[in-house]
This record gives C-alpha cells, structure tokens and sequence, in this order.
C-alpha cells in the first residue's frame, strides 16, 4: 500500500462506495486534513487509513458488482437461451435418440448425490447403478446374472438357478458390506440425511404396497413356493391401490386446482396424462412434508451442482412421461401373452418363475420411475404468467416473499413485494429454487376455466349469415342499408324497426334470414375485432360506380382480409349516367379483390341503393357465400353471443344490445358478459317485442346486467350460476392485471420476448409513406425479413398520413405501423398512445429495413429513438428581402426549441428535415417557446413555407435498450 501514487478523493470514494465527505470526514477524525474537492489527493498513508474503516465496505460493494454482473450475464443468457426452450411443444418433443439419464432411475438415495462435473456420465450412470442395485433392489444384479445364466444353461434350469441364488446372495453381502463402507466415508450429515431418506422410503413401501418387491423378494429366496401366494397378494394390492387411486381421485376433483389467478396452470394433458397426474399426486400425498421439502432440497441441490446435466435430465424426463404410455400398452400386451403361454404350459422351473419374477419387478420400477419423474416434473415446474408480483411467485414456490425478495437482492436487484416481474427475472429467481418456468397466458387461462362444450355435429342447424357493410365515404353504404331496412323490414314487420338493437334481422324472397349489423364501415368493423371479437360472418363492399376504388374501399378490403372475413361486391348507384362497373371490376382485382367473372371467388351484383334495383339479387349473392361457409349454429345449448353495444339506461339499468352466435338465451339465464356477471332479466328484439328466448344469429336487447359490459365482450351462459359469478371475478381480476401490464400490442422492442414466449410467430406490418414508390421498395424489402420463427405479413399499406383507421387495424390485429416520410394525425397519434400501437417513423428504407431485422434477431440495441418535442401550425408567411421567408407560427403541442431539429409536415407528409434559423417572439431571438403561444420561425436553407404547414420538433435520443423495456 505504502508505495502507492496518491489517489484522487473520487476516485477513492467511489472505490469504497462511500460519499467524499464521509472520507474527508474520517481522514480528518485520523489526523488528516483534507478538503473535499473530487481531486484532492489522498497519499498512501491516509489510504491505508480508509482500508481499514471501510475495507470490509469495499468487499461489499466489489461482492455486489460482481452479483450484479453475474445476474446480467445470466439474464443475457436465458434470453438469448429462451427462444429455443420456452415453448411447451419444445419440452414434449420425442427425444428418442438421447439416453437416459441414471439420476431418473435412480431411487431417491442416488439424488442425494451431488452429481461430479468431473466424472464422465458413463461413470456416473455406474456408480448410480450400483448405488441403487444396493440399496433399493438388492437382487438386481442377481437377476441379470441368472439371465445371462440361464441362457447359457437352458437345459439344467433348476440346478444352475440353486447355484446362482447362493452365488447372488454372497455378492450381495459383499456389495452391501461394501457400501456401508463408502457411507462411513461420506460427510455424516449427508449419511444421517440419507439414513432418514431411505427409512421414509422404506415405510413408504411397506405401508402402501404391503409385500412390496424389496421386502418381498428377499422372502423368496428363502422359499420359491411362496411366489405363487405373493403373485396373488401383488394382484389383490395392484386391485387395493386402484381402488385407492379411485377414491382419492374424488378427493382431487373438489380439491380444484385452478382457483383463483395466481396458480396458473394450464399444460394441456391428454386425459391419459390426467390419470398420471392424479397417480402421482398420490403419491405426493403419501409423502409427508418433511420428506417432501428434503426431497426438493436434494433437487435444488442437484440443479445447482450441475445445470447441465439438469437440463438434460429435464429433456430426458419430458421424453419418458411421453413414453410411458406407448411403454404401458406394450407391456401389458406382452404380460398378456406371457401369461396365457404359462398357462399353457403349466410351467413351475424356476427360470420360469425367475422370469416372471423380474419381469414383474421391471414393471414396478418402471411404473415407479414413471411416477417419480412425473412427480418431479410436476413439482419443479411452476406456471406462471409474465409479471406475476413477488409475493404471488413465493406463493407458487412455497417460500416466504422475504426470501425472494433476498435472492433478488443477491442477485443484484432490488424488488419488493409487490413489484411485478419480468420474464428474465421470474425465470433467474425460480432457477434458485429449483424450478423451471412455463409461462402461459392469462386470458387462455380463462377460457380454460369456461368449458365451451363441442358440438355434436347432428345437433347443428343452419343459422343466418351476419353481415358488415363498408365502403368509401358517399359511395351508398347508409343508403343501401336504409332501403334494405325499409324494403325487407318495414313491408314484413308489423311497426318496422322500433328500437335500435345494433343490428337486425332481413328475410329475403327465398324466406331465408340474413343478419345485418347496423353500424356500417371498417372503423366498427375493426373496433369489434380490436376488443377481440369478430360478429361478422360476411362483408358486403359497396362501391359506387360512377366513381372508383377509393383510399377506403382498399382500407375496407385489407380490414376484412386481416378478419380473414369473406366479402361480396356491391357495385352500388347503378342508376346513375356515369356507372362504369367494369372499370370498378377491373380496379378491385387490382386489389386483390377477384370477381367471379373473372375468375376469382368474389361474388358481385350491381345494384342500387335509390331504385332498389339489383338488391335481391345481392342478398341472394349473400345467402349463397353463406351456404358456402356452412354456418351452423346448436339452438339447443347454452348461449353465446358477443356485445354490440351497452349503455346505462334511468329505469333499465344496464342495456346492452347482444347478438346471440350460438344457443338460445332463455329469460332467467345467469350470464356471464366479459366482466360482468347477470341474469337475463328481459330482451327484446328490434321491433320492441319481448322475447322469452333469443337463438342463434338474433339480435336483442337485453337487460340484467350487474355492471356495464363493453362493446367486443363476449357473453356466455355456463351450467352453473355459481360458475358465471366466479368466471366474471376472475376475468375483473384479469382485466386489473392486464391493464397493469402498459404493453397490451406488440411493440419492436417486445418482440423477441414475445416470440420467445410463443405469442408471436407472425409480424403484423401496417406502411403508410409519402408516395407509392417507396410502399413498394419498403413492403418488398420487408417481407423478405421473414425467418424460421417469425413472417413478416404486410396487412396493409397507403399513402398519406396515418390515420385513426390504421391505428385502428393494427390495434385489431396486432400488427406495427412503419410510417415512412409520413406522420400520424393528432387524433391516430392520441389512439396509438392509448392502445398501446407501435407507430415507428423512418426516413430512410434502409433504416426501417434494418430496425425491423434487428427486432426479429432479439438485438434491438442500443436505441436510437426520436421524441417529438413540439408542434407548430404555420399560421402567416412573411417574405422579408435579403433574409427570406418567416412564418408565423402557433406552438400546438410540447414546446419549441431553437437547438432541435425540425421536420416541415404538409398534409401529413414530411416535405423537408432540417434545422432552425431563427425562432423569435415579436422581435426578440429566444431560445424556446412553450404551446399556446405564437412565435416566428425561419428554417435554414428552406423557403417554401405554406400557411397549414406543421413544423415537427424532435430531438434524437439513444436509449440503451434494457430487459425491463420488455414490462
Ligand atoms: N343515384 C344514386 N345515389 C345514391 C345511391 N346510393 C347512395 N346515393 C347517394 O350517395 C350519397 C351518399 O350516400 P350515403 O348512403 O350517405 O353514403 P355512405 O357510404 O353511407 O356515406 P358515409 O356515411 O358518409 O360514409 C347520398 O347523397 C345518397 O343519396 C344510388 O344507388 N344511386
């Protein structure tokens, strides 16, 4: 220390991690003076001073950086590692071809173990084979050396079985002596934990299984004759267990897992898998709770000494929890044979009997190993969804919240308890307990909790086809509409339509029924599917033909492509001089939109909305394409349907309008609509009449609610009440939780997590840019990024700014818009905010090209983003000679300041990128001016300044992208 350089007090500070006036404080109480500026020096002697006071600190904090460094790179590894193990499908993919782990067979002694990095797994595998041989199947090695025996000797049966017996029975002693030899040698905790671990298992066996194996065999050493009577006592324990099996299944089946949010099971098992797990967990019952936490000791301490090698147990578990079943038939096939063969033959040798003897034993232990590794696999793997809190994962671990608050600390982070996690996180903090994490979804958890009942295909009935219409502004979609209500409707009905359900119900000529939602365009449209919901079986697409296709006749056809809706072609106004429907054909199948004539599948009928001409013939298009898409609906289950709309009414109450897609909603029904638990108090239909029962494809208006449901919620009738008010508990829950997680849409920064996490495995893209051109070069450039994991799929693109519609589609189909030379409106960039929708803004191809392959490869870092700071409206020109043009400027939003660069916007299209030359107010330069103030601005080198231009200030920020981005 003596021959140190003085050191500078900062840099001494931060090495202590202590404040600089604490140092100067404690030099001082030692006899030093010395001030504190962050550059006074502090010689050797003051040094060895301050490592005596705050050594211990320094070990800290460098212990702390290390954690803190150790946490990150593991982090990094679980998420660059998750993209190939997080989804279920990868953990049950057969894994033949990989050998089985020793540890799985193994009884719970060989756990105990600490596996050795060191030691080849050929050695391990011995050693645990030998180990288990030993203590758990005494006779094992026995056995396959009377195989071996056996064979070679077939004809001397009898004789050869007496002398290996005897030969076996000295081996055995020998290995037993030999064992007890190496426990002596072990750490006596270890032999005092193994001691209590093999009574436990050893009572176990007997209590359960009576005569079981161990205990057993050595009986039949004494006395072969006896195996006859104990087959027969194995068969009785094999009814005894199953009857046990039975009435603990009982037990289970009220026991109900899946209540409550926080315990989020949901692996789909086949029931074949089901009856396992209710085994095992019998198993698991029969544990008692201290052998049951020494057990998960032993697990932890197994995953800590080798990761490996617990991972590749966990594949090699995965694999054989699948084969057991295909193991179980072909065993029992065989046995079957077996024994019909004995019967046959009356045998009695003892090979026979040795055979039978070890068949049977292999039976158990595999039965047994099957049972452990599923217990295991149960017990070590916790599902979760993304951002549970901390307290919720000690829960589900069984730890106290401090204790992860702990492990958190240890590994460099601070949390609390109710902090919510992130993926990395839940993943890092799990793995030091010992589990493994499968994250699944919480609104899938849900609709594992409704049990929508299969249709039996015999009880479907044809329903009416319900249809959206959509097309540009004036192009007749009201007007269609209208004179379908008035025709259809008001001719039949006695009154016409009184009441505004939200949609309404047409018979046409042919006495069939069509379903007309009464909201026309894609906004609705899109809203609805935006919430999750899709009402419309059809769309019709009105064009008008005296004019073209139009900017929203093509948004209307990528929004019924991105529902994946099919679409029949009005060409309306055909009563006009201009119509041209050729001209409107030809520029549909432009747009992908092929009509029959032409060869393609969309139907079209020319009509018009004024004279009514053509309309039934539509509507006859219409039934067909229905006809075509086998609707079906059961009007004998319990109903389904979806809110169109709801509002409060003074003497209802909660009004809403529902339209029943499935079943028939009878008065009194309890329901559960998204949130919002009821019972159907009345309905009626869109002639004021009261129903008693709603079916399928009926509109009504329904009162009954406890709470307002939102438009998009589904509405369910379960079998029980009791059902209806806990499902409605759990979706508010949900909903709370969901609305805590910020990210409800995909973002490019999410993106690699998400597609880890297997909720993405398509890119949706919405391009709005300034001219054709550059949609083409962007989307071809684009589309070519797709990878293995991830397409991209361009669901629509324009030109123009970006609009509330775009926001609207990317919103519904959770897609991401690139807006390149273009900006959102106000009123798009206000949806964007609250829905969450990524809008990203480029201003070179490539740029884009290259953010969107980054995002794909999960190396979104660092980020270099711009923030809009503030937005001026052009109000005046002034052209002054010699210093060119200013412009009267209005600050709309944020603030503008001199020192930013600023983007020229006009009809949402960016025109010119630059810098400020002057910002004045009145005649003085200022370096900022705040919104609602007005202010003069001159651009460098740029004069063609309009009045309605915006100027768009930003500033460029880079961001280290960090894994809580993810949130
Ligand atoms: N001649 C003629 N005019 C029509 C026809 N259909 C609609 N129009 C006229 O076109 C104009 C626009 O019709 P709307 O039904 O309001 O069009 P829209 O698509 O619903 O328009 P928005 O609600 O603004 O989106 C109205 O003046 C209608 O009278 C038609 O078949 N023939």
């Amino acid at each position: 220390m003596t021959k140190q350089k003085p050191k500078k007090l900062f840099k001494v500070a931060s090495e202590f991690n202590v404040a600089t006036q604490s140092i100067v404080d404690t030099l001082s109480e030692n006899g030093f003076d010395v001030t504190n500026r962050p550059n006074s020096s502090i010689t050797a002697e003051m040094y060895e001073v301050l490592e005596g006071v705050y050594g211990d600190d320094k070990e800290k904090s460098i212990e702390h950086e290390r954690a803190r460094e150790e946490y990150e790179s593991r982090r990094n590894q679980i998420m660059s590692s998750r993209n190939e193990s997080v989804t279920i499908e990868s953990h049950l993919e057969p894994m033949d071809d990989l050998p089985l782990e020793p540890e799985e067979d193994s009884g719970p002694e060989a756990e105990l173990e600490p596996v050795d990095d060191q030691s080849s797994d050929k050695e391990k595998k011995e050693k645990e084979e030998e180990k288990e041989e030993v203590t758990e199947e005494p006779e094992e090695v026995t056995e396959d050396k009377e195989e071996e025996e056996v064979a070679a000797e077939a004809d001397d049966e009898e004789e050869v079985t007496a002398e290996v017996e005897e030969k076996d029975e000295d081996e055995e002693v020998a290995e037993k002596s030999e064992e007890v030899e190496a426990e002596k040698e072990k750490e006596p905790e270890e032999e005092q934990e193994t001691k209590i671990e093999e009574g436990s298992e050893d009572q176990e066996e007997e209590e359960e299984e009576d005569d079981d194996h161990d205990h057993e065999d050595e009986e039949e050493y004494e006395d072969e004759d006896e195996d006859e009577e104990e087959e027969e006592k194995d068969e009785e324990d094999g009814e005894d267990e199953e009857e046990d099996e039975e009435d603990e299944d009982v037990v289970r089946g009220r026991a109900g897992r899946l209540s409550g949010t926080k315990v989020l099971g949901k692996v789909e098992f086949s029931r074949e898998n089901r009856k396992k797990r209710k085994k095992r967990k019998r198993r698991k019952d029969r544990l008692d709770p201290d052998e049951r936490s020494s057990r998960k000791d032993k697990k932890k301490k197994t995953k800590k000494d080798d990761d490996s090698s617990a991972k590749s147990s966990k594949k090699s578990k995965k694999k054989r929890s699948r084969r057991s079943s295909r193991v179980d038939e072909e065993d029992v096939e065989k046995k079957m044979k077996e024994t019909l063969q004995r019967i046959k033959e009356g045998e009695t040798v003892g090979s026979k009997r040795q055979k039978r003897r070890k068949q049977r034993r292999e039976e158990r232990e595999e039965e047994r190993a099957q049972q452990e590794e599923l217990e295991e696999l149960e017990e070590t793997t916790l599902e979760v969804t993304e951002f549970i809190t901390v307290s919720d994962l000690a829960d589900l671990m069984g730890v106290k919240s401090n204790d992860v608050i702990t492990t958190c600390m240890s590994l460099g982070m601070m949390v609390s308890i109710n902090q919510r996690l992130d993926a990395a996180t839940i993943e890092l903090v799990a793995e030091e307990y010992g589990y493994d994490v499968e994250f699944v979804d919480a609104e899938e958890m849900i609709e594992d909790e409704i049990e929508v009942e299969e249709d039996d295909p015999e009880d479907l009935e044809p329903r009416s086809p319900i249809i959206t219409v959509m097309g540009h502004v004036d192009h007749g979609k009201t007007s269609l509409l209208d004179y379908i209500r008035k025709a259809k409707v008001a001719a039949g009905e006695a009154g016409g339509i009184t009441q505004h359900v939200g949609a309404y119900e047409v018979e046409t000529d042919s006495g069939k029924k069509i379903t007309f939602l009464d909201t026309p365009g894609h906004e609705a449209f899109t809203a609805m599917r935006s919430r999750g919901a899709q009402a419309t079986d059809i769309v019709i697409l009105v064009v008008a033909a005296d004019d073209a296709v139009m900017p929203q006749t093509i948004e209307a056809i990528n929004h019924s492509k991105a529902a994946g809706v099919p679409m029949v072609v009005a060409i309306n106004k055909m009563d006009k001089a201009g119509a041209n429907p050729d001209k409107i054909k030809s520029q549909l199948s432009e747009h992908g939109v092929i009509v029959e004539e032409y060869g393609g599948k969309n139907q079209v009928a020319e009509v018009s909305a004024h004279t009514g001409e053509g309309i039934d013939e539509l509507l006859e298009k219409v039934l067909i394409e229905a006809e075509l898409m086998e609707l079906q609906a059961n009007p004998d289950r319990l109903a389904q349907g979806i809110v169109l709309e709801s509002r409060i009414d003074k003497g209802k109450g909660t009004v809403a309008n529902i339209l029943i897609q499935n079943g028939t909603l009878k008065v009194g029904d309890p329901f559960v609509a998204g949130p919002v638990f009821g019972r159907v108090r009345a309905m009626e239909n869109e002639h004021g009449e009261r129903l008693e029962a709603a079916g399928p494809s009926t509109p009504i208006q329904l009162t009954g609610f406890d709470d307002t449901p939102q438009a998009g919620d589904r509405l369910i009738v379960p079998k029980e009440e009791k059902a209806a008010k806990e499902i409605a508990n759990q979706r508010q829950q949900i909903r709370r939780e969901q609305s805590l997680r910020q990210t409800k849409h995909l973002t490019l920064d999410d993106l690699s997590r998400r597609m880890a996490l297997g909720e993405v495995s398509e890119l949706n893209i919405i391009i709005k840019a300034d001219v054709d051109g550059s949609i083409e070069a962007l989307s071809g450039a684009l589309q070519k990024l797709s990878t293995e994991e991830v397409s991209v799929n361009i669901i629509h693109t324009g030109s123009g700014a970006i609009t509330e519609s775009d926001v609207l589609l990317a919103s519904a189909s959770d897609a991401i818009i690139i807006g390149f030379q273009v900006r959102p409106t106000s009123t798009a960039r206000k949806l964007a905010e609250n829905e969450s929708i990524d809008i990203r803004l480029f201003s070179v191809i490539y740029d884009a090209v290259d953010e969107v392959h980054d995002a794909l490869e999960g190396m979104l870092s660092p980020e270099i983003k711009e923030e809009m700071k503030g937005l001026v409206t052009v109000r005046e020109i002034f052209k002054i000679s010699r210093v060119g043009t200013i412009a009267g400027c209005y600050v709309n939003e944020g603030k503008i300041n001199r020192n930013n660069p600023i983007r020229i916007i006009r009809d949402g299209v960016v025109i010119y990128d630059g810098e400020i030359d002057t910002l004045k107010r009145f005649k003085d330069d200022v370096k900022e001016v705040q919104a609602g103030y007005e202010c003069g601005i001159s651009i460098e080198n740029f004069n063609d300044i309009k009045v309605g231009d915006e100027f768009e200030s930003y500033e460029v920020v880079e961001e280290k992208r960090k894994l809580e981005d993810a949130r």
